[in-house]
């Protein structure tokens, strides 16, 4: 199945890092009737509001891209905000758009719904396998709510909804905010502020041996709009690169791209996280896609893109 043009495509969490690149390529490939509510507009926590946006608008497609997200340090803070409002916004969309008659939704988990030592690289066939990583076990909970949603409503209902699992992306319009943000955003600032203000480090989180796998927003944009053509089945689907780093190597790599050339100090009072989460991208790969970005070149874009936008 392919999406027509015309088709009405709710596409929730616009204004976020997935969101507007999922918005730059639907209007690059010609997409004319994209429905977009801002938080302000639309908070998709409340039911009531969800069921009368639905009842209103009667989109065709769902693209759920809207959800309570932030880095390492933001998740081991906050885990009642990110199970609650997680919980609220996916439970209230894919049974509303269940509910209207919407032919197809997208959800989107992380890579994070794995337990934390599965084996490398981590199958699908690995959710539910093992104990989660306590630094975002509330946040990963909701998400295998999230993607099990899906898998019941089709099984029950017969309703197409798909999940994509993607792996820790970055790119434009990425949070640059120290305490809430990814990893790459808050080094990429640290790293910055340091070269401009001439200091001799960079403090980096934690031990620098975790292995992480980046995959840059456009292209998950991309696997976005080729699954909504592709895939119908219940079962989750991985999306990476198929290749990782550790956060020494990656912290080194923005050093370079930034400019900056003093020390890396390591704060080992902050997480590590999960020891390496590199996932198995073959399900997908095997359907005809693959990512495009390569990390240097994403990191070199997203620093010009941080240096125009920065506020
Ligand atoms: N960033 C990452 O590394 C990864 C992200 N993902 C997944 O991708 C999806 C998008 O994440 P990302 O783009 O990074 O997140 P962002 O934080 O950048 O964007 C989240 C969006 O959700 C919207 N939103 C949040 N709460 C509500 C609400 N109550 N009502 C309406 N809208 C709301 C926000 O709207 P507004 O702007 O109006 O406030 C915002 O546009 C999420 O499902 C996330 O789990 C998966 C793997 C990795
Ligand atoms: C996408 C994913 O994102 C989160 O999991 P995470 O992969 O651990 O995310 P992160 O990008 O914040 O950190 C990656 C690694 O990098 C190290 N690190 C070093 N220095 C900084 C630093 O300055 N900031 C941050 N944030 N991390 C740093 C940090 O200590 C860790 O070892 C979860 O929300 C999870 O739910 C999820 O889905």
């Amino acid at each position: 199945m392919s999406l027509a043009k015309d088709a009405a495509i709710f596409l929730a969490g616009h204004r976020g890092l997935v969101g507007s690149a999922i918005l730059r390529l639907l209007e690059a490939r010609g997409y004319q009737n994209i429905i977009t509510r801002s938080r302000d507009q639309l908070d998709l926590a409340n039911q009531a509001s969800v069921r009368d946006f639905f009842e209103l608008e009667r989109p065709a497609y769902v693209i759920l891209a809207a959800a309570r997200v932030g880095g390492i340090e933001a998740n081991r803070t906050r885990p009642a905000e990110f199970i609650s409002e997680n919980l609220a916004i996916q439970g209230n969309v894919i049974d509303q758009a269940y509910r209207s008659g919407v032919k197809k939704l997208l959800f989107l988990g992380s890579s994070c719904i794995y337990p934390r030592l599965a084996a490398q690289p981590i199958r699908e066939e690995a959710l539910l396998s093992g104990p989660l990583e306590p630094t975002n076990e509330a946040y990963a909970l909701a998400k295998i709510a999230g993607l099990k949603m899906c898998a019941a409503y089709r099984q029950q209902y017969g309703f197409d909804a798909i999940s994509l699992m993607p792996t820790n992306l970055y790119g434009p319009g990425d949070n640059f905010d120290l305490e809430s943000s990814h990893v790459i955003p808050a080094l990429m600032r640290k790293a910055h502020e340091a070269k401009k203000s001439g200091a001799a480090s960079l403090t980096v989180w934690g031990s620098g041996r975790p292995r992480r796998e980046f995959l840059h927003v456009d292209d998950l944009a991309s696997a976005c709009l080729f699954a909504m053509d592709h895939y119908d089945e219940g079962s989750p689907m991985n999306v990476g690169t198929g290749q990782d780093l550790s956060i020494k190597q990656l912290a080194e790599a923005i050093c370079h791209v930034v400019g900056f050339n003093g020390n890396l100090t390591w704060d080992d009072s902050m997480p590590d996280g999960t020891p390496r989460k590199l996932l198995d991208i073959s399900r997908m790969s095997g359907l005809g896609w693959q990512a495009s970005i390569s990390l240097e070149e994403g990191l070199k874009s997203t620093y010009q893109w941080y240096l125009d936008n920065q506020t």
